[in-house]
C-alpha cells in the first residue's frame, strides 16, 4: 500500500481505538458464563473496524482490546494504563449482559466514547447500555449509545448491519478529533479582504479542536525563493511535471495588462516553488537539514494550513492558485498522495471545514466561493434555457476567486458516480483525467501579480455535502450544511453564466436536497441563509458524519438536510429536547461547552 511519506511526517501516532469488553464481575457462574462472549464481541468489533476504516494517510485503523473483561474499577483502571501507553483516542465499551456502570465506565474527560450493548434479553446489555448512559448524562461525560433495533441471540456474534453503521459513524468522527488535537494551523499572511472568517480565534482552535496555531509572514516564501531553501532536485522534477501536465487555460487579459510569454515562464517558476515552500512549512523536508537548514526542515506540523494572497502578496507576486490547487490534489509530481488541507485567502475557518471533510472521507475537499444563485427564471432570462432535471429549482454557482482541488473535476469514479476518493483507490488513469478536465488560465485584472488558476466544471451527478462553520459571537462556533449534488449546464448555458463572473475559475454547479421545510424548501433559501462567502465541499452524502463529528466537539448545526436516521449524538442530546432536535443541540452544546476548555 502506498502510505504518503510527506504526511506521515506529522508528530505523533495515530490514534487507536480502544474496546472495553464490560462484564458482571459476580463469580461462580455469572461472570464466567460472559468472559468468553463478551470477549469475543470485543474482537469482532475490533475486526470489523480496522477492515473497514482507515486513517486519512492511509494507515490502517487499529484497535486495542483490554487485556481483561472489565467487571469492575481495578479492570477499568487497567484498561485505561494500557489505552495510555498505546495512544487510545477513542473507546467503544461492548457488553452483552448487565454490568456496573459507574464501576466500569469510561471516565475519560474528553475522549470520544460510545457503548454497543448487546441486543439480546438471556443478559440484558440493554439494561446496562440505559443506566450507562444515564451514568454518563449524570456525570457530564456525552456518550453515544449503540442499540441493534432487532433482537440476536446471546451466541451471535454477527454485527448488525444498523450497529455497524452507527459503529463507523462514531469511530470515524471520534477518530478525527483524535487525529487534529495536539496538530497545528498554520497561517500564511493574516487577513484577506477583511474577510472574518480570516482571523484567527485561538481560543476556538484550543478550546474546540486541541489545536495551536502556528503564523509565518508571507515575506518567508520571499526568503526561502531567494536564498534558495527548498529542494532544487524536487523543484526540477516539479516544473517539469508542470509544464507536461499542466495546459494552459485562456488569457482573458486585455491587451495592455497581458503579461509576456517570458514573464509567464517566471511566474510559472514562482508558482511551482511556492507550492514546495508551502508545504515544507506545514510538515517540514528532511532535505532541507541537507543544505544547512536545520530548523526549516522541520516544518510546523500543521495538519492545515491558509495562504492570505490577496492583496499583500497578489498585488505584485503570482498568485497562490497552483499551490492552493496542487496541494489540495490528490496527486502532484511525486505521484498519487494524501491531500494537504490548504484554504484560499486563509479563510481559517473554511480550512478546518475541509480539514473535517478529509478526516471523514479521507477524499480531497472543493473550497469554493458561494457565489450565486441562479434561479431557474434568471437562467431562462438571460440564456433563455430552461433549466432541467435536478436544476429545474435553481442552481448554486460555487466558484472558487483562484484555484480548487483537481479532484474536483469529478473524473474519479465510484459505484459508477462521479467521486473525489482517498488517494488509495485514485489510479493513474483518474490522474490524467483530473489534469486533462482542468486548464491553467492566466490569473484577471485583480491579480497584479499574475499566476494562473485551475479552471475546470465539476462533472455532473456526484454526491457531495456543502459544509461551513461560522463563528457567531454569543454562541461560538456553528456549523451549516447542504447535501446535494453536482449538475452540468449545457455549455453555451455555462458560458453565459460563467462569464458574467470570471471564466477562469473553477465552478461546480450545486443543487442541494430539498426537504419541502424550513431552509430546504427551495434551492434560493438556502444560498440566502448561508452564513459566510465560503463553503467546503466533500463528496458523498456525509452530512450525518459531520454532525456527529460537530457534537462531539460541541459545535451546533444550524441547519441541514440529514435524514433523522443518519443523525447520530451523543444519547444526553435527547434530554435536551428531544422533540426539537436543533434547539436541544444548541443548549446541549452549551451546557458542555467546548472539549477542551
Ligand atoms: C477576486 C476577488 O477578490 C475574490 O477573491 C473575492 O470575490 C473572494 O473570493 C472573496 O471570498
Ligand atoms: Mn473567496
Amino acid at each position: 500500500m502506498n502510505v504518503q511519506p510527506f504526511c506521515n511526517r506529522l508528530q505523533g501516532s495515530m490514534p487507536k481505538i480502544g474496546i472495553r469488553p464490560i462484564v458482571d464481575g459476580r463469580r461462580g457462574g455469572i461472570r464466567e458464563s460472559l468472559e468468553e462472549v463478551t470477549m469475543a464481541m470485543a474482537q469482532k468489533a475490533a475486526d470489523f473496524l480496522s477492515e473497514n476504516l482507515r486513517h486519512s494517510n492511509g494507515l490502517p485503523v487499529e484497535c486495542v482490546i483490554a487485556d481483561t473483561c472489565i467487571g469492575g474499577v481495578a479492570e477499568a483502571a487497567r484498561a485505561e494504563e494500557k489505552f495510555a501507553r498505546e495512544n487510545v483516542g477513542v473507546t467503544i465499551s461492548v457488553t452483552s449482559s448487565w454490568c456496573y456502570p459507574t464501576e466500569t465506565m469510561d471516565q475519560h474527560p474528553t475522549r470520544p466514547k460510545a457503548i454497543w450493548g448487546f441486543n439480546g434479553t438471556e443478559r440484558p446489555g440493554a439494561v446496562y447500555l440505559a443506566a450507562a448512559m444515564s451514568a454518563h448524562n449524570q456525570k457530564g461525560l456525552p456518550a453515544f449509545a449503540i442499540y441493534g433495533r432487532d433482537v440476536q441471540d446471546i451466541g451471535d456474534t454477527t454485527i448488525a448491519p444498523d450497529v455497524q453503521e452507527k459503529l463507523l459513524q462514531f469511530a470515524k468522527a471520534g477518530l478525527a478529533v483524535a487525529t487534529m488535537q495536539g496538530k497545528s494551523y498554520l497561517s500564511m499572511g493574516s487577513v484577506s479582504m477583511g474577510i472574518a472568517g480570516c482571523i484567527v480565534d485561538e481560543t476556538f482552535f484550543q478550546n474546540y479542536l486541541g489545536m495551536r496555531n502556528e503564523y509565518v509572514d508571507m515575506t518567508e516564501f520571499v526568503r526561502r525563493m531567494e536564498l534558495g531553501i527548498y529542494d532544487k532536485a524536487e523543484y526540477e522534477k516539479a516544473l517539469a511535471w508542470t509544464r507536461e501536465n499542466c495546459k494552459p487555460g485562456t488569457d482573458y487579459l486585455p491587451e495592455h495588462l497581458k503579461r509576456s510569454e517570458e514573464q509567464k515562464q517566471k511566474d510559472w517558476e514562482t508558482v511551482v516553488k511556492m507550492a514546495l515552500i508551502a508545504r515544507d512549512l506545514m510538515i517540514g523536508n528532511p532535505k532541507l537539514a541537507e543544505i544547512g537548514y536545520g530548523e526549516e526542515a522541520l516544518g510546523r506540523n500543521a495538519i492545515a494550513a491558509g495562504f492570505q494572497g490577496q492583496r499583500a502578496w497578489t498585488d505584485y507576486f503570482p498568485t497562490g492558485d497552483f499551490m492552493e490547487a496542487i496541494l489540495s490534489s490528490s496527486f502532484d509530481w511525486n505521484g498519487i498522495r494524501e491531500p494537504f488541507i490548504l484554504a484560499t485567502e486563509n479563510d481559517t475557518l473554511n480550512a478546518v471545514t475541509m480539514l473535517f471533510g478529509h478526516l471523514l472521507t479521507n477524499a480531497a475537499q472543493i473550497f469554493a466561493d458561494v457565489r450565486t444563485y441562479w434561479s431557474p427564471e434568471a437562467v431562462q432570462r438571460v440564456t433563455g434555457h430552461t433549466l432541467q432535471g435536478r436544476a429545474a429549482g435553481g442552481i448554486i454557482h460555487m466558484i472558487n476567486s483562484g484555484p480548487a482541488a483537481l479532484d474536483g473535476t469529478g473524473r474519479q469514479t465510484k459505484d459508477g458516480q462521479p467521486a473525489m476518493k482517498p488517494f488509495w483507490e485514485i489510479t493513474e488513469a483518474e490522474v490524467q483525467a483530473c489534469l486533462d478536465a482542468t486548464e491553467w488560465c492566466q490569473a484577471v485584472d485583480y491579480f497584479r501579480g499574475g499566476g494562473f488558476s485551475s479552471d475546470f466544471t465539476t462533472r455532473e451527478g456526484m454526491p457531495v455535502t456543502a459544509v461551513r462553520i461560522n463563528l457567531v459571537k454569543g454562541i461560538g462556533p456553528v456549523m451549516q450544511l447542504a447535501e446535494g449534488y453536482t449538475v452540468e449546464l449545457p455549455e453555451d448555458v455555462h458560458n453565459k453564466l460563467d462569464r458574467r463572473t470570471d471564466p477562469t475559475w473553477p465552478t461546480t454547479w450545486f443543487v442541494p436536497n430539498l426537504t419541502g421545510e424550513g431552509i430546504f424548501k427551495d434551492v434560493y433559501s438556502v444560498m440566502n441563509n448561508w452564513g459566510s462567502n465560503h463553503a467546503a465541499m466533500s463528496c458523498g452524502h456525509v452530512g450525518g458524519d459531520f454532525i456527529t463529528l460537530a457534537s462531539m466537539l460541541r459545535i451546533p448545526v444550524c441547519m441541514h438536510n440529514v435524514p433523522a436516521e443518519r443523525v447520530f449524538r451523543p444519547s444526553a442530546w435527547t434530554a435536551f429536547g428531544g422533540l426539537e432536535p436543533v434547539g436541544a443541540d444548541y443548549r446541549a452544546c452549551e451546557a458542555y461547552g467546548p472539549l477542551y476548555k
